[in-house]
C-alpha cells in the first residue's frame, strides 16, 4: 500500500482569483500490482498528519505512532540505491535523487536521511521509505520511463472526510484572502493603527507587500499566505490578531488549514533557488525585520518553536549556511539548539537570546544594527571539549533567567511548582503508587497541563488503551462530565485535537528497543520533550523472565536515562512498587531494584494513599527526590470524579518538607506482575 500526500495531482476544488489553493489532498494508493514483496512492510511507522484515525469518534482524535515498521538507517538507503544503480547527492539532512514522478528525472526528490520518508519537490508527492522502494518496482514493472500523474491517479482514492475539510477551509481562505486589503491601499491613519497594534511601524508596506502580508478589516488581523512551491497557488494561510485585555496586548493566530496540517515556511515564496544564506526566525514578523533591516534572505517556521516538522527540510537544502534566530527567551535558545541538529550542525550557527539580542523584531524597532547580531552568531557544532571561555556566555545566561531554568510551571499543581520548581527538559522522573490508587489519572493530568501550555507530547500507554486514556485526558481537559453532556463532545474533541500530543499504538508487552526506537524518531518527527512511560513493567519482556526483574528494572530505567539527556527530552515513567505493605507509605525503596537505578531518576514521585490519608479519595502526591535544587515534600491532592481530576486540596496543611533520612528499605519485596486493563 503506497500512502502518500498530493497537493498537486488532483484540480483544485475552489479557485482562488488569480491564485488557486492547491490543499494538500490526503489520498490513500491501491497499487496492487505493487503489492510489497519484502517481509514486514505493511504498515506505517507514523500517521501521517491530519488523516482521519478513528473512526469511532466523529474527528480524529488520536494521533497516533504505529510502531510496527523497522527503522531504516542512512547506510541502508545508501545501499539500496547503489544496488539499483540510482545516482544520489549527499545532502545535510536529505539524500537527493532523481524523482520516477518526473520525466526530466532531476534530483527534485528528497530522503530524509533519519527516517526514509521522501518528498518530490517537483510534484509535491509524499510519502515513506517502503513507498519509495515499491515506486520504484512499479517503475520496473510499468517499463516506464517515470510515472507519470495519469499512471498514479488511476492507482489514488481520495479520503473523503480530508476533502470535505479541504473544502471548508479553500472557502474560507478564498473569503478572507477577497476580503483582505494590502497595506498600500489603506487609508494613513488605518494604516497606522493597525501596525501599532503590531509593533510593525517601521516595516514598510513594500515590505509586507514583498512578502503578500494583507490586512483584514473585520478583524483587524494581519493574513500571512501560504503560497505553494511548485505553481505559486494557495495553499492557506495565517491569520494573526492582536486583543487588548488589561492593559497587555495578546496575540492570537488562526490556520487555515488547521495547525497540525499547516506546513508553511513563510518567506519561501519570494527565495531564489540560487540563495545559499538564510535567517530562519519563529514569527513572519521576525522575518519582515530582518528581510528590512538587512536585506538578507530569511523563512519562518510554521508553528513557531514549538517545532521544525521533517517536511519541511527539502526545502531548506539549498542552504549552505543557515542562521536560527528563533526569540530571547530561554525556550527559543533550546529550541534553536534542537532544529541545528535536524538541520545539520555544521551549518547552522546561533544566535542566543540576550539584552544585547532580543527578537528580530523588537531589534528593529530599538534601532539596533541586525547585521551585527547576526554576525555575532555561534557556531552550532561543538567539540566534545570546550573551555570556560566557549560556555560563559551559557553560564551567564542560566543565572540570568533563572526562573526559566527551572522549567515550566503546572497550571494545575501549584504546590508541585513548589517543591520542584517546574518541568525542565533532558530529566527523568519515576512515578509510583499502590496499585489502583490513581497513577494513570494523575499522570494523565500532569501531563496534559503541561501539554496544554505547549509541550509536545507523546503517549507510550501500554497499560490503558489509547481510547479509554484519552477520554480520560478530554474529561480532564474539558473538566466535564462528557457522557452526560454529549452535545459538548464535538466543541471540546476539536480544542483537544489542537494539542501537540501523540500516543503510540503499542498495547501490552514491549520490547524496549522498539519502544527507545520509536520514541527517537518521534523526537525527530514532532519536536517531542516530554515522553510518558505507563509503565515500565510491559517492558519487562519473556526474555527476562528467568533473569533478575530489578536488574531488567535498572537496566530499562538506564534506557530511558540516557534517552532523555541525549534527546533534552524529559522522561516520565511510570512504575508499580514491589510488594506493598498496607500500613505503610512507600518510598524510593519501594520502588526499585538496587540504589543504581535511583540514582538515574532526577525526580521521585509517589502517589500515597494509605497512612496518611484521612477521607476516600484523598491522596497525598510525595516529592521523594528532586535533583534540581534538593527539596523534597508532600502535599494532598483531592479528587473530583466527574471530572477525573486530582485538583489541589485547600486544607490548610502546607507542603511538608520530609526527611529523606527516615526511609527504610523493606527486605521482604516480591515482584509485581502488571496486569493489562481493558
Ligand atoms: N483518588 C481517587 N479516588 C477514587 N477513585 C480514583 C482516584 N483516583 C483514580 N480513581 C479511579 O480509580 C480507577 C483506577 O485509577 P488508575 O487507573 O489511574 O489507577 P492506577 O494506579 O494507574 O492503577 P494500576 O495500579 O492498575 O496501574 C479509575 O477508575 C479512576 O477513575
Amino acid at each position: 500500500m503506497l500512502r502518500v500526500w498530493v497537493t498537486s495531482l488532483l484540480p483544485p476544488i475552489v479557485r482562488l482569483p488569480n491564485r488557486a489553493p492547491a490543499r494538500p489532498y490526503l489520498l490513500y494508493s491501491c497499487l496492487k500490482q505493487a503489492e510489497r514483496k519484502r517481509a514486514g512492510t505493511g504498515s506505517k511507522v507514523l500517521q501521517i498528519p491530519g488523516e482521519p484515525i478513528r473512526r469511532h469518534f466523529k474527528k480524529s482524535i488520536l494521533t497516533v505512532l504505529d510502531c510496527s515498521v523497522q527503522p531504516v538507517t542512512v547506510t541502508e538507503i545508501r545501499q539500496y540505491l547503489r544496488s539499483r544503480n540510482i545516482s544520489f547527492h549527499d545532502g545535510y539532512s536529505c539524500l537527493h535523487v532523481p524523482s520516477p514522478f518526473t520525466p526530466e528525472r532531476d534530483t527534485s526528490l528528497f530522503i530524509d536521511k533519519t527516517t526514509g520518508r521522501f518528498l518530490c519537490k517537483a510534484t509535491l508527492l509524499e510519502g515513506s521509505w517502503e513507498d519509495f522502494q515499491d515506486s520504484m518496482e512499479l517503475l520496473d514493472q510499468e517499463g516506464c520511463s517515470y510515472l507519470s500523474p495519469d499512471l498514479l491517479a488511476s492507482y489514488l482514492v481520495d479520503s473523503d472526510s480530508d476533502c470535505a475539510e479541504d473544502h471548508v477551509d479553500a472557502i474560507e481562505v478564498c473569503r478572507v484572502w477577497d476580503k483582505a486589503v494590502w497595506f498600500s491601499d489603506l487609508m494613513d491613519e488605518d494604516s497606522h493603527i493597525i501596525k501599532s497594534m503590531f509593533n510593525i511601524t517601521r516595516i514598510s508596506n513594500s515590505t509586507l507587500k514583498k512578502y503578500g502580508v494583507k490586512c483584514f478589516l473585520p478583524s483587524q488581523s494581519l493574513v500571512f499566505p501560504w503560497y505553494n512551491t511548485r505553481d505559486s497557488r494557495m495553499n492557506g494561510l495565517k491569520l494573526v490578531s492582536a486583543e487588548c485585555r488589561n492593559g497587555t496586548v495578546h496575540y492570537f493566530e488562526t490556520t487555515y488549514p488547521r495547525l497540525a496540517r499547516y506546513y508553511n515556511l513563510f518567506g519561501l515564496c519570494v527565495t531564489g533557488k540560487k540563495e545559499t544564506e538564510v535567517v530562519i526566525t519563529s514569527r513572519e514578523l521576525d522575518s519582515l525585520a530582518v528581510y528590512q533591516a538587512t536585506g538578507v534572505t530569511t523563512l519562518s517556521l510554521p508553528r513557531g518553536i514549538s517545532c521544525l516538522p521533517p517536511v519541511l527540510l527539502p526545502y531548506l537544502e539549498q542552504f549552505k549556511r543557515i542562521t536560527l534566530w528563533l526569540g530571547n527567551d530561554l525556550r527559543s535558545w533550546e529550541a534553536s539548539k534542537l532544529f541545528a541538529r535536524k538541520l545539520n550542525v555544521k551549518r547552522c550557527s546561533l544566535i542566543r537570546p540576550g539584552d544585547k539580542q532580543p527578537t528580530p523584531l523588537q531589534a528593529f524597532n530599538e534601532g539596533m544594527n541586525l547585521n551585527k547580531i547576526l554576525k555575532a552568531s555561534l557556531p552550532a557544532s561543538h567539540k566534545s571539549i570546550i573551555s570556560f571561555r566557549q560556555i560563559r556566555e551559557e553560564v551567564f545566561g542560566q543565572l540570568e533567567n533563572a526562573d526559566q531554568i527551572a522549567g515550566l510551571k503546572w497550571t494545575r499543581f501549584p504546590e508541585l511548582n513548589k517543591i520542584l520548581k517546574g518541568h525542565r527538559k533532558g530529566e527523568l522522573t519515576v512515578f509510583t503508587g499502590p496499585t489502583g490508587s490513581g497513577k494513570t489519572t494523575f499522570i494523565s493530568e500532569y501531563a496534559l497541563d503541561l501539554c496544554m501550555q505547549g509541550i509536545n507530547t507523546l503517549w507510550g500507554s501500554f497499560e490503558l488503551n489509547n481510547v479509554r486514556l484519552a477520554k480520560v485526558m478530554l474529561t480532564q481537559f474539558a473538566l466535564l462530565r462528557l457522557e452526560e453532556q454529549l452535545d459538548k463532545f464535538d466543541e471540546w474533541a476539536d480544542k483537544f485535537e489542537d494539542l501537540p500530543l501523540y500516543f503510540m499504538t503499542f498495547h501490552g508487552e514491549q520490547n524496549i528497543k522498539s519502544v527507545i526506537d520509536t520514541m527517537q524518531h518521534a523526537v525527530y518527527m514532532y519536536d517531542i520533550s516530554h515522553v510518558i512511560i505507563d509503565n515500565l513493567q510491559f517492558m519487562m519482556g519473556q526474555e527476562h523472565l528467568s533473569s533478575d526483574r530489578f536488574a531488567v528494572q535498572d537496566f530499562m530505567v538506564g534506557a530511558f536515562r540516557k534517552f532523555a539527556t541525549d534527546n533534552n527530552c524529559h522522561v516520565t515513567v511510570v512504575i508499580h512498587p514491589r510488594k506493598e505493605d498496607d500500613d505503610k507509605e512507600l518510598q524510593t525503596s519501594s520502588i526499585f531494584g538496587s540504589a543504581k537505578a535511583s540514582q538515574e531518576a532526577d525526580n521521585v514521585l509517589i502517589l500515597q494513599d494509605k497512612k496518611i490519608v484521612s477521607g476516600p479519595g484523598k491522596r497525598h502526591l510525595q516529592v521523594a527526590k528532586n535533583r534540581f535544587d534538593g527539596d523534597v515534600g508532600i502535599f494532598s491532592l483531592e479528587f473530583n470524579k466527574s471530572s477525573l481530576t486530582f485538583s489541589t486540596a485547600k486544607s490548610k496543611q502546607k507542603v511538608k518538607k520530609i526527611n529523606k533520612d527516615a526511609e527504610t528499605t523493606d527486605p521482604k519485596l516480591t515482584n509485581d506482575q502488571p496486569k493489562q486493563k481493558k
